[in-house]
């Protein structure tokens, strides 16, 4: 890299998408100025190389659009409109060229423009070990319509936005084949659901603007740990019916525990998954299918204390297994 500073402008924006930014890339510390009747949510997650991808997993392209598409998840979980975002880059000395650097944030610049929301700030380092790319984002919510995983009712219905294990049945054939997975066509489905995942914020902003009480999580460790999630938070437990979930044709011809590694344990599905009062699920079915939305009901809550069953053929099993952990 040439000069830092240099560098640091030619990945800014020209200009900003909300006049709500009063001071952006280029000062001390960014603002601006919060919406009136509004909440602010803001999250953060990292992505680390040899960890959340290599590069023989994602394309750097994607690895920009990836580690914005996680955040924006978190905002969508919350039901949250998403705004600014922050871009913290730690480069490694070694591995990887200016060129790049400069597709990551491509893949970034391309999300953000697709959410309208600004890249306000960031910071970059060098370091000797791998890369690391820490996003932050700065959402709002309507006041009174955030949505909490601690919602959950006994006799609420368990609901999805969109197909469980397809990011991990993506990750598992890049590891085997490497980026070259993508010359075989009836995988690039997987491979998109990895690489460059579709945050739900049209499904996650629905449901917000719904006004009903509804519990809600994005899936990033797998469905079951998110389900658990929900279960501890809200002091219930969480049946995910089998035989109701949206799972791709292609992966029936595996064993049953092989699926399960992907549907339920896989992770980065970046989908939505909550419950709702039955009654109220009978009009969010309405409403998403009027927009042409996805949504999929697959199980139901009970009273209980925090466990997750997976029923089938009649019988409920705990779900012991764990999702994807750092320790
Ligand atoms: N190192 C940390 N310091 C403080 N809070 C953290 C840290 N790591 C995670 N958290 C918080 O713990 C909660 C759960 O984090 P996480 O499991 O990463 O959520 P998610 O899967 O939605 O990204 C979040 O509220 C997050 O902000
Ligand atoms: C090379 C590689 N190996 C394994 C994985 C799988 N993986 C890494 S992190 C993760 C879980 C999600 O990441 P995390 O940092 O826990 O996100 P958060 O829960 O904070 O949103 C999964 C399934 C991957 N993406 N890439
Ligand atoms: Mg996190
Ligand atoms: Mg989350
Ligand atoms: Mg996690």
């Amino acid at each position: 890299m040439n000069n830092e500073f240099e560098w640091i402008k030619s990945v800014s924006q020209p200009s900003y998408r909300h006049s709500s930014v009063k001071v952006g890339v280029g000062d001390d510390a960014a603002i601006y100025e919060p919406q009136k009747g509004y909440e602010q949510v803001v999250t953060v997650d990292t992505m680390v190389e040899g960890v959340h991808f290599k590069k023989e997993t994602v394309p750097a392209k994607a690895t920009g659009y990836k580690a914005l598409a996680v955040n924006l998840s978190d905002i969508a979980a919350m039901g949250g409109r998403p705004l600014y975002y922050l871009v913290s880059i730690a480069v490694p000395k070694r591995g990887w060229t200016q060129e790049e650097l400069r597709e990551i944030y491509e893949g970034m610049h391309e999300l953000s423009e697709k959410w309208h929301v600004d890249l306000i700030g960031g910071d970059t380092v060098s370091t000797d070990d791998a890369l690391v790319i820490t996003v932050t984002v700065i959402g709002e919510i309507k006041s009174g319509r955030r949505l909490l995983r601690s919602n959950a009712k006994a006799g609420d219905v368990l609901f999805i936005t969109g197909a469980a294990g397809s990011s991990a049945y993506g990750l598992e054939k890049l590891l085997e084949q490497g980026l070259k997975a993508a010359d075989d066509p009836s995988l690039k489905p997987f491979l998109k659901a990895h690489q460059e995942p579709e945050p739900q914020l049209q499904a996650g902003m629905l449901l917000a603007e719904a006004g009903c009480r509804l519990s809600l999580n994005d899936v990033s460790d797998g469905l079951a740990h998110e389900a658990k999630e929900i279960a501890e938070a809200s002091g219930i437990d969480v049946i995910i019916d089998w035989n109701r979930l949206p799972i791709h044709e292609s992966f029936k011809e595996y064993s049953l525990e092989k699926q399960e590694s992907w549907v339920l344990y896989g992770g980065e599905d970046f989908q939505l998954t909550g419950t709702v009062s039955p009654e109220d699920w009978e009009s969010l079915s309405r409403l998403f299918s009027s927009k042409g939305l996805p949504l999929f009901r697959i199980g139901s809550v009970e009273p209980g204390s925090g466990k997750v069953y997976i029923e089938r053929e009649g019988k409920k099993i705990l779900a012991d297994k764990q999702g994807y952990h750092h320790f």
